[in-house]
């Protein structure tokens, strides 16, 4: 039987790399505002049953107003605050869970916590996900990288070069057992929270269970600097096309 599938939908961010007046997830992309995009793919999805929204705190009512409201996204249960880094946003979108804003059932299911600033996540990805998690209780989206990756000194000097077959560039959705990364994040929680960037690293610190990554798409970038809202667009034209 499908296990109830929520997505945490993380719109907290300040945008600091964007460098605009307003947050990169409301900038509107070819018509509607890029966190838009996303909220559409989890709204249409077969596998996603509930979607906890985490605004920037004091923006819940904008976020209700002017994005679910206004593009009718039915399935939002709950728009939250989030906190000062990414990880304390996810804390609360998982706290939300816990506490039950989606339901009893959802404690036992799935979530998919995803970057709002994400556009592009699509029905086929989802789908992995949902395969991948069943299978290993927790899973990132990925992709091989292209390019070689160095590892540097903080003088900019190489110190080594990973084999490349072994490196992935990570994206999310980052889909786990919702009882597991609860009780991954209530750890984190209570300890040194520097530079933790992802939600599989507080999978592999905190727990030591193994992390295994599914085929997200090379498409499926992060909105973080002026760049890449011309290559968004440029995708949006390709699919249109
Ligand atoms: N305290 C935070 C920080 C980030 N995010 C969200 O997490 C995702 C991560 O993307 P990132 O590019 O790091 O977003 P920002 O933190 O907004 O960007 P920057 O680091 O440039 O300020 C984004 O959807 C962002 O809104 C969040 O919900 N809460
Ligand atoms: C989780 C993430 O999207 C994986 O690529 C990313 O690490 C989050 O972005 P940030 O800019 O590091 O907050």
């Amino acid at each position: 039987m499908k296990k109830r599938c929520v997505a945490i939908v993380l719109s907290a961010g300040q945008g600091k790399r964007m460098g605009t007046s307003i947050q990169k997830q409301y900038i509107e992309l070819c018509g509607k505002p890029i966190i838009c995009y996303c909220l559409e793919a989890f709204e249409k999805s077969e596998i996603i049953d509930d979607v906890i929204m985490v605004a920037g705190a004091g923006q819940e009512d904008y976020v209700t107003e002017e994005i679910v409201n206004k593009y009718h996204f039915g399935k939002v249960r709950a728009v939250i605050p989030g906190g000062k880094e990414r990880y304390d946003s996810v804390w609360n979108g998982l706290k939300a869970i816990r506490d039950g804003m989606a339901g009893e059932e959802a404690k036992e299911g799935y979530v998919y916590i995803h970057d709002g600033a994400r556009p592009f996540v699509d029905e086929q990805i989802i789908k992995r996900g949902y395969a991948c998690v069943k299978a290993n209780r927790a899973c990132v989206a990925g992709v091989p990288s292209k390019d070689t990756v160095k590892i540097v000194d903080e003088n900019q000097f190489a110190v080594n070069t990973p084999v490349r077959k072994y490196v992935w560039i990570v994206q999310t959705p980052q889909v786990f057992e919702t009882e597991l990364i609860t009780q991954a994040y209530k750890s984190l929680m209570e300890h040194d929270r520097e530079n933790v960037t992802d939600d599989a690293m507080v999978v592999e610190q905190e727990m030591q269970i193994p992390v295994k990554l599914y085929e997200g798409s090379y498409c499926n970038i992060k909105i973080t600097t002026p760049e890449d809202l011309d290559t968004a667009k440029g995708f949006i034209e390709h699919i249109k096309s």
